[in-house]
């Protein structure tokens, strides 16, 4: 079904999409030794609504890693990795993954709306990274497609400073794609950030180091939920 990704996100009470990405983009070892089964059963444990595993070997991730993923949970998993052709998102699909990453930066205009067209036809939600206004404006309908804002940059290798306002900016250029469900992502750490940006309107946040990172996931999860209750709501279409 092409909108279980968003789905569950948007019904989220907590709509945070959880990353198992075995390296940064430094080099820094994010599993420590953990399976990817064992950080699973740690982000289920926390109400994760869906995955993202990144398949992308600049962060160590590979497709037996997607693979493991899909047998060890039945949430909604999105592939990250840097997709061009069409015979990647059939791989995608056969593998199990609900979502599939496609990067603005790396696709020509028409490109990225043929890989967008042809994942929906194969039952994958689209999840279009974006990092720039001119990226945005660029956009195919972002019609049953997740649209986010990448926080850091792709042509960096990501290695550089997240800056979270990017996703402040962009927001109102995102939602006239016409996507049901903006996310914000990368480089989101503080849960005071993460508030913010779901109380200015984003469906969901894409979170990874950080999480796989934490000692003590629950009190981030924690900290969010109370953080949500005491800041503004979104004002309708605002
Ligand atoms: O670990 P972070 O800073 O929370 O970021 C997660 C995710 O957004 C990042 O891993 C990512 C963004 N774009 C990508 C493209 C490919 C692989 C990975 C990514």
């Amino acid at each position: 079904m092409a909108s279980a990704f968003p789905d569950a996100l948007m019904g989220a009470d907590r709509p945070v999409i959880m990353e198992l990405k075995p390296r940064s983009a430094n080099g820094e070892d994010l599993f420590r030794g953990r399976s990817p089964a064992e950080i699973v059963a740690r982000y289920e444990a926390v109400g994760a609504p869906c995955l993202s595993v990144v398949t992308g070997r600049w962060f160590g991730g590979d497709a037996d890693l997607l693979a493991e993923v899909v047998t060890c949970t039945g949430l909604p998993v999105l592939q990250k990795d840097f997709i061009t052709k069409e015979g990647q998102l059939r791989a995608a699909r056969d593998l199990g993954a609900s979502a599939v990453l496609l990067t603005a930066a790396l696709l020509p205009r028409a490109a990225l709306a043929r890989l967008a067209e042809r994942a929906l036809a194969l039952g994958l939600t689209p999840f279009i990274e974006v990092a720039s206004p001119a990226e945005v404006e660029a956009l195919p309908s972002g019609e049953g497609c997740v649209v986010a804002v990448n926080n850091r940059d792709i042509r960096n290798r990501e290695r550089g400073d997240a800056d979270l306002d990017r996703s402040h900016r962009l927001l109102p250029s995102v939602r006239l794609t016409g996507t049901p469900c903006p996310v914000s992502a990368s480089g989101i750490d503080d849960a005071r950030a993460a508030a913010g940006l779901l109380s200015a309107g984003y469906a969901g946040l894409l979170v990874g180091t950080h999480l796989l990172r934490a000692g003590h996931l629950e009190s981030w999860c924690e900290e969010l939920d109370q953080l949500r209750r005491t800041t503004p709501a979104p004002r309708p279409g605002g």
